[in-house]
């Protein structure tokens, strides 16, 4: 491989050898390569050029040949991509985002790089379990593992305000025989006490009548009112079933959900204090439980931004009644959405959740904003291991409605075969993408009120790049937006989001079709978009005759001149 043209770099992770006048250049210095000339000896990259490296303010010439180790450091493209990308070429890229809710079964730090080799994309701490230096050391351990090269987003869930049994006074699950008689309290006692569930909130009986149906996890078990004794109930089985740890309660009258959890607020003290431990680890989302409507997100969100100024992105879980009724105004307020449809399950009938599933993603998409599709996917894998056909059916699905991500729970958590489960998103994902592409599929898009020139552009890009079958985009952004927008299309070919933000770059870690890559970028389009096609050439990611489509939304650092916004068609040669 021979190369000419002119060339900048900044020294980070490459080590340059030459005797000479430079030395080795150390890190932060640029160095900028007029006329060379790139070779690559069995992975040594050697330049031929005639450089100047930048000291501060100084800067010296010289010519000759420097040997260039490390330079594919540069490119910033996590390993699993560039593996992706290296076996299976551009259109082999996955586009679906898989999330894994990390628990005891998966905690160790090999465990946790086998998830992120198979294909993790963020991984989930479910604030409800466990303690905080449990999940500090998950943090810690995630955060190594993109040190070595990996690229996984760290997502904190909130616990939220509902009501759900504390304890039952079995270690794992009791069963509820029919016509037994059971004490719900919320009395605090050691030990287990036969026939009594602790409920989690102090006014959890609030309202409640006598006749009234308490169902337990949606379904799993039902009781009957039959007393109340000052706050505590007494209630009768009607349905017998099984009473899991933290199970949830919901309470009914004549066939309709009594709204227990109105008063509840979104955010707890102890949430605030969760997000404020995830905040300080740097985690990349929070996802915020039960949400009711768009204050508690707008507020989490403001709090955030005063904060610091690379926030976590804020996602709204839907998973109660109130959510839907709300439901742009929510998508709208948050940074993205997840369709947690355990706790959806408990509030609205079953049979409703797959054409809610397909309302919400639209919604998300209109709008912008990355959706997740949650819970049982794989449930039966959490103990065999193999997918019953009918998840496979309703992961495809997912996929089919073009949900940004998939995520898994017990599976990863507590089961025996999370990597497996993972495995098995990620192939059945690939195969329904490229049968959404050869079946061309892609639904067709509202205009949005906001940045029109932005939008545009991204449609035509991606309308572009698919009636001309090009291989990849590249977009060059600070904050996402183009590549958000790019991606909202689902266009065929992958989109390489050139960022040097990296919270842009774990932001987008959700985002459908979307590989992103940290990069220095400069406000010059041409030098950014020379040298990333480079780079790529050096990691032979990309080969001469290769076409992309180039976007570029970069404000330029200079004052004087104003946002650029191009497009670019490139054969790379
Ligand atoms: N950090 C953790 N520590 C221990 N167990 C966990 C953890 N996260 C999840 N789990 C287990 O995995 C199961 C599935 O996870 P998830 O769906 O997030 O929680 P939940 O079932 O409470 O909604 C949980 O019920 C719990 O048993
Ligand atoms: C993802 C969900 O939330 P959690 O696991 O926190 O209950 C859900 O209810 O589907
Ligand atoms: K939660
Ligand atoms: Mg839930």
């Amino acid at each position: 491989m021979a190369v000419t043209g002119k060339f900048a770099v900044i020294c980070n992770q490459m080590i340059m050898r030459k005797p000479g006048v430079f030395g080795a250049p150390v890190a932060g210095q640029r160095v900028c390569f007029n006329a060379w000339k790139l070779k690559d000896r069995k992975g040594r990259i050697e330049i031929k050029a005639v450089a100047h490296v930048e000291v501060g303010t100084k800067s010296t010439t010289d010519q000759g040949s420097w040997n260039l180790k490390g330079l594919e450091g540069n490119l910033g493209v996590d390993l699993v991509s560039e593996e992706e990308l290296r076996k299976k070429g551009f259109m082999g890229l996955r586009k679906t985002k898989l999330v894994c809710t990390i628990g005891p079964a998966c905690c160790s730090l090999e465990e946790l790089e086998k998830l992120a080799l198979e294909g993790m994309n963020v991984a989930r701490l479910n604030m409800c379990h466990n303690t905080r230096e449990w999940h500090l050391d998950v943090i810690r351990k995630i955060k190594k593992l993109n040190e070595k090269g990996y690229c996984v987003a760290v997502m904190i869930d909130t616990e939220g305000s509902q009501i759900h049994v504390v304890d039952h006074g079995a270690p794992s699950s009791v069963k509820a025989q029919d016509g037994s008689i059971w004490h719900f309290t919320t009395e605090k006692f050691e030990g287990s006490r036969p026939l009594t569930v602790q409920a989690s909130h102090e006014g959890f009986s609030e309202g409640i009548e006598i006749g009234d149906e308490v169902v337990i996890d949606g379904g799993m078990a039902t009781f009957e009112v039959i007393e109340k004794i000052g706050n505590d109930l007494r209630c009768k089985c009607t349905d017998s079933g099984l009473l899991l740890p933290r199970a949830k309660l919901s309470f009914w009258r004549d066939e309709k959900l009594v709204g227990r959890n109105y008063e509840l607020p979104t955010l707890s003290g102890k949430d605030w204090s969760d997000i404020e431990f995830g905040v300080s680890e740097g985690v990349d989302f929070i996802a915020v439980s039960f949400v009711k409507d768009a204050k508690a997100i707008r507020h989490l969100k403001s709090y955030l931004s005063a904060k610091s100024t690379k926030s976590a992105r804020v996602l709204a879980k839907i998973e109660c009644v109130e959510s839907l009724h709300k439901l742009e105004e929510i998508v709208e307020a948050s940074d993205g959405i997840m369709i947690a449809r355990g706790d959806l399950g408990v509030e609205i009938p079953l049979e409703q959740i797959p054409s809610m599933q397909e309302k919400i993603i639209e919604v998300c998409r209109q709008l912008n904003k990355p959706a997740i599709v949650a819970s049982q996917l794989l449930e039966s894998m959490i103990q065999y291991p193999t997918p019953t056909r009918a998840e496979v059916a309703d992961i495809s699905e997912a996929v089919r409605q073009y949900a940004d991500a998939l995520m898994l729970s017990g599976e990863s958590a507590i089961g025996s075969y999370g990597q497996k489960a993972l495995s098995v998103l990620r192939t059945t994902s690939s195969r329904m993408e490229s049968w959404s592409r050869e079946e061309n599929m892609q639904a067709n898009l509202n205009q949005s009120k906001s940045d029109q020139i932005a939008e545009q552009i991204c449609n035509c890009v991606a309308e572009m790049a698919n009636n001309l079958g090009l291989d990849a985009i590249f977009v060059f952004t600070r904050h996402g937006q183009m590549a958000t927008l790019l991606s909202r299309n689902r266009p065929n070919p992958p989109i390489f989001a050139f960022t040097s933000d990296s919270s842009t770059r774990m932001a987008l870690s959700l985002q459908w079709g979307v590989t992103p890559l940290l990069v220095d970028l400069s406000g010059d389009t041409e030098a950014n978009t020379e040298k990333s096609i480079n780079l790529m050439k050096t990691k032979e990611l990309i080969k001469e005759g290769d076409t992309v489509l180039v976007v570029s939304d970069i404000i330029p650092s200079s004052a004087t001149q104003t946002l650029f916004q191009s497009i670019q068609v490139k054969t790379v040669v």
